[in-house]
């Protein structure tokens, strides 16, 4: 649907919504956007139902290996959670209103704490192969291009026209993960950083990633 379109129309929304509100009992409140190879996070969930986006309405099919390509509801630790096994990318041909799709549909659907992870490229000197970086900022190298999810007509339902970036994410989810790396004696090789965002499909060059970490990057990704 308008792959290449700025703008996907509310009805398109509400059909997906429906469609998946008819089609399981699950209400989540938390949604996981599992990167590459990291679909196994779903694994833990108990009274599983699992939608491949092929056949969800709407939906954009992945097409990066280490992308499963299913859209898992369940339960983790009594919580109602929905897990993306396989997210979508601006280097696949879809549009970036295409691309975050399912987050607006997870909106529709009732949830409230969106968890995103990534295989990422490390910039920090510090940082090692395998490290996990919590994201406390970005920069959206695309947006300043005018290539941005939020671009085109304003569905208030959504958010409002001029969000506020400042808090873009939850300190106290933050606080939290840190507290468990703490718990778990996971302090060396859990970190925090700023993320960016670059379209692919090449990695960096090397003058790139240098010039992403004057600007102030921890980590990188298409
Ligand atoms: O960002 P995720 O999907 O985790 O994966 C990253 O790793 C893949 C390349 O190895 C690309 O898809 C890139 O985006
Ligand atoms: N750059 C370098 N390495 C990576 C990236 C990237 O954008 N994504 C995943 N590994």
């Amino acid at each position: 649907v308008h792959t290449k379109s700025f703008h996907i129309h509310i009805k398109y929304y509400n059909q997906t919504t429906e469609w998946l509100l008819s089609r399981t009992r699950h209400r989540p409140k938390i949604a996981v956007v599992c990167g590459s190879g990291l679909g196994l996070l779903a694994d833990g969930v108990t009274n599983k139902e699992i939608f491949p986006y092929a056949d969800i309405p709407n939906f954009p099919v992945s097409t990066v290996p280490g992308h499963e390509g299913c859209l898992v509801f369940g339960i983790l630790k009594g919580k109602s959670c929905v897990f993306m096994q396989g997210r979508f990318h601006l280097y696949e041909g879809y549009s970036l209103c295409k691309v975050t799709f399912p987050v607006r549909i997870f909106k529709l659907l009732g949830v409230e704490t969106l968890i995103v992870t990534n295989a990422s490229g490390g910039l920090c000197p510090d940082f090692k192969v395998g490290d996990i970086m919590l994201i406390k900022d970005h920069i959206n190298l695309p947006g300043f291009a005018g290539q941005h999810p939020l671009c085109g007509p304003n569905d208030e339902r959504f958010g409002i026209r001029f969000p506020c970036m400042s808090d873009a994410y939850s300190k106290d989810l933050r606080k939290l993960a840190l507290d468990i790396s703490h718990e778990l004696d996971y302090t060396n090789f859990v970190r925090e950083g700023v993320y960016c965002m670059v379209s692919g499909p090449n990695f960096e060059t090397i003058a790139e990633a240098r010039m992403l970490q004057v600007l102030g990057c921890d980590s990188v990704d298409i």
